[in-house]
């Protein structure tokens, strides 16, 4: 078994997600030092970080490290696990869970047995970002048994190398003088439902290519965005050349490899769903295996706690919120306003405004709030000649030809 575990300093008492092929599940709370004498370490992805490890281990290992002796004993450590994850995450401001709540395993006595008297237990998610999220992982746990990290690690081994997905919307900002576009490659979405309905992925990708396009995002949420991981794979073997990002609802370390496996060149990460903690961990497991990653931010909140994490390039503010799906394109502008565009502006991050913009002055309004990029999807999908789109969407021609 082969585990990708984020954890804290030494010491502390800690949820601990562990990634497994076999066990693809949270497994246990442990405290670091019972898993440092009970797993082998391998420090490589965080060698300037002490706080990240990859352990592997055997699942006998890991019943011992856990001081578990039967099933029903790795059960309660399962759900203790969520429970303190869940605690971490709302401490932080989240307010997605991210798997629905559960009742306490038969037998269990623990730190979360007077708080879940006193709470209810709700079982139907809140909004439609906790749907997809909850659904988002059961879908990840399907997907592993089927594509073991093991393999996929071969995989990425053997991958073409990626392309420069920052550079090229720097470029692009450069040599048009507008923020760098990245074209969203997108059928459909649960607010809009179908934009398309002849949707050929890679006709699409090629015509905004044509069009000007710095880099390209490609939906493979099947469930909500109608996308899918072959729509990736076929526009990266049809030849186009713009960096593709992966635009997925990122739970697991191991959407990271998949996505590097199938093409992708950067990867989403969104704050309203993940820890500070997890975005450290993805952040460098991506840049590990070649990836950029846009870290998506919607409210002062979010955008306070990706300023506070180390090695972000790229942020992106979304104008809609997934929860409410309420749209507003002076989000972009507000959350650029005050401390945190200085912040913004001092460590040079390149921030792409999302969703929502329709015209040249869209485009005017959130490049003078200070973006580079810009991710649009609508409404130049929904053009018969979606490189025409590009020309009407910025009031120019902004193709290299
Ligand atoms: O189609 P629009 O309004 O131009 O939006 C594109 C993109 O910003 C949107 O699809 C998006 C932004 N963040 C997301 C996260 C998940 C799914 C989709 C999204």
């Amino acid at each position: 078994m082969d585990a990708l575990v984020p954890v804290q300093s030494a010491g502390q008492r800690l949820p601990v997600r562990l990634v497994s092929a076999s066990l693809h599940r949270c497994i246990g709370s442990v405290s670091i030092r019972r898993s440092v004498s009970g797993f082998a370490m391998d420090t490589r992805i965080s060698s300037r970080a002490p706080s990240q490890f990859t352990i592997r281990s055997q699942q006998s290992d890991l019943k011992e490290s856990l001081g578990v002796a039967s099933s029903s004993d790795l059960r309660i450590k399962e759900w203790e696990v969520d429970m303190y994850q869940n605690e971490l995450a709302i401490s932080q401001g989240i307010r997605i869970r991210r798997k629905p709540p559960s009742k306490a395993p038969l037998g269990y006595t623990g730190p979360f047995e007077l708080r879940l008297l006193n709470g209810q237990v709700a079982d139907s998610p809140s909004n439609i970002l906790e749907e997809i999220t909850w659904f988002k992982d059961q879908e990840v746990s399907r997907m592993k048994e089927l594509n073991p990290l093991e393999a996929l690690k071969k995989a990425v081994e053997n991958a073409p190398p990626t392309r420069d997905f920052v550079g090229a919307l720097r470029t692009a900002h450069q040599r048009t003088g507008f923020p760098g576009l990245i074209a969203e490659v997108k059928k459909a979405s649960p607010s809009r439902g179908i934009l398309k309905e002849n949707f050929d992925p890679v006709e699409i990708a090629q015509a905004y290519e044509r069009g000007g396009a710095a880099c390209l995002s490609v939906l493979t949420d099947q469930k909500y965005f109608k996308g899918g991981f072959e729509n990736l794979e076929a526009i990266r073997s049809a030849g186009v050349k713009c960096p593709l990002l992966c635009k997925e609802f990122v739970v697991d370390p191991w959407q990271i490899y998949y996505a590097r496996a199938k093409g992708a060149d950067a990867v989403l990460l969104i704050a309203a769903i993940l820890t500070d903690l997890e975005i450290t961990y993805l952040l460098k497991l991506s840049k590990k295996l070649g990836l950029a990653a846009l870290v998506e931010v919607h409210d002062e909140r979010e955008m306070g706690r990706a300023l506070g994490i180390e090695g972000i390039e790229l942020v992106g503010i979304n104008n809609r919120s997934l929860e409410t799906f309420k749209v507003d394109i002076s989000n972009t502008k507000k959350l650029l306003e005050g401390e945190h565009g200085r912040q913004i502006r001092e460590k040079d991050m390149i921030v792409v405004g999302e969703s929502c913009l329709f015209t040249p002055d869209d485009i005017a309004y959130v490049q003078d709030a200070g973006v580079k990029a810009v991710l649009v999807g609508e409404s130049i999908v929904k053009q018969n000649d979606p490189e025409k789109g590009i020309a009407g969407l910025f009031g120019k021609n902004i193709s290299q030809t």
